[in-house]
């Protein structure tokens, strides 16, 4: 027969599913002698390998029965109650481990979202997540933000709406490195109740503080306003940015009934999170990851530093940034006007790379932004590659 046009096979869902910028950039920084800025990857020379190399064998050894075959769709029992014990009113059987908490973003989309589904964001937010829910086909309701994180009264008039669920990232948000204050995560905890909307608080970063202690998570919030028992959040966190991010392994944690839907859903997914990548997350941390935090905390601290001190060197005035209290990324808004994805093509001849901002707005709006991640590079090459981003900004704005 003739030749298939396979576009027109697909589902109609497959039209929202286009390719992750952040993925299809970390491609291009493959190439010889690019300095890259792009993706929130950990730095490999902090991975605890060669105790990794001693658990794995050791596991491979002692209880290859259970590390190679199939297991249990909810994860590892130790590692299970591990996670439990960490957090707030929580019993084992209220967590669920994942393949990523990008897997936990689909699984939930895959059970709150159906088509025309509203759906609450912040702006900017974490583009994967929008990744994951839009082949569900919502309508995405974007709350304004300021230094504070969500503004109260844009909150509120999207919850009028009936969002499914709210999406957060009140800690060293994705993109922007905001810290969403005590007060504002109150102020949400109280409305989400008021209209009995959902939230998913993304805590991939809640370790990664670099300055003042931590605040406590909406998941906590919500627990002493409820004075314990089941709540209104599912919490998510992954061992992605603290242990390895290739091994797939993070969890979600919440209200009985949202996890064992999200464990039906994951036996159709993909049956369990790797058996032998579980139980060595676990060996890693059964005794405690503080060692490990605070190599990372004084690593992305000093690589901040040079970040911010290189940029303010080197960039045109009228281009401004963040001073992230932790995480992994600078936010750069540049002058109205001003294209990040222009910008982009001439920081790409200087030999560096970036994510511009636009992937990360539901709303279509941000063309003017870009995210800087310093957390994969040597100081040096910091200061080299934010020199060669001021060159290419230079030039832009002669354009302008
Ligand atoms: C807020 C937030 N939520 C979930 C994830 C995914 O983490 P997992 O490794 O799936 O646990 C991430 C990881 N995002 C990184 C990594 C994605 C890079 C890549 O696609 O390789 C980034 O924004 O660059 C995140 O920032």
């Amino acid at each position: 027969g003739s030749q298939i046009s396979w576009e027109s096979r697909f589902a109609r869902r497959a039209a929202r599913i286009t390719s992750s910028t952040i993925r299809e950039l970390l491609k291009m920084a493959q190439q010889p002698g690019m300095i890259t800025f792009s993706g929130g990857l950990p730095a490999p020379e902090l991975f605890p390998a060669e105790a990794m190399a001693q658990a794995s064998a050791r596991l491979l050894r002692e209880k290859a029965n259970q590390a190679l075959q199939y297991s249990t769709t909810e994860g590892y029992p130790a590692l299970r109650e591990w996670v439990a014990a960490r957090l707030p009113g929580t019993q084992p059987d209220q967590v669920l481990m994942v393949s990523g908490s990008q897997q936990a973003l689909d699984l939930l989309g895959k059970i709150f979202i159906d088509v025309g589904s509203p759906v609450a964001v912040e702006s900017p937010t974490y583009m994967g997540a929008l990744s994951a829910f839009n082949p569900y086909e919502p309508e995405y309701l974007s709350i304004a933000m300021d230094e504070e994180g969500m503004i109260p009264e844009a909150l509120e008039a999207v919850l009028q709406r009936g969002p499914r669920f709210v999406y957060a990232l009140p800690t060293f948000q994705n993109p922007s490195g905001r810290l969403m204050s005590l007060e504002r995560r109150r102020k949400l905890v109280e409305l989400a109740d008021k209209y009995s909307v959902p939230i998913v608080e993304d805590d991939a970063y809640a370790e990664l503080y670099y300055s003042d202690q931590k605040l406590p998570t909406l998941y906590s919030l919500d627990q002493q306003m409820r004075g314990g028992g089941e709540g209104n959040v599912i919490y998510l966190s992954t061992f992605s940015k603290t242990l390895a991010p290739g091994l797939r392994v993070a969890y979600a944690a919440g209200p009985r009934a949202v996890i064992h839907k999200l464990v039906q859903a994951k036996q159709g997914a993909d049956l369990h999170t790797g058996s032998l990548n579980q139980m060595l997350v676990y060996e890693m941390v059964k005794y405690g990851l503080e060692e490990q935090l605070s190599k990372i905390r004084q690593t992305y601290t000093a690589r901040r530093d040079v970040m911010l001190e290189a940029l303010a060197q080197h960039l045109p005035k009228g281009i401004v940034w963040n001073q992230p209290k932790g995480g992994m990324f600078i936010w750069v808004q540049l002058p109205q006007g001003m294209d990040a994805v222009s910008l982009f093509k001439k920081a790409l001849e200087q030999k560096v790379t970036f994510v511009p901002g636009q992937p990360f707005h539901a709303d279509g709006s941000g063309h003017n932004t870009l995210r800087l991640s310093f957390s994969n590079a040597e100081p040096e090459l910091i200061r080299e590659g934010i020199r060669r981003l001021g060159r290419a900004a230079e030039e832009e704005m002669e354009l302008v």
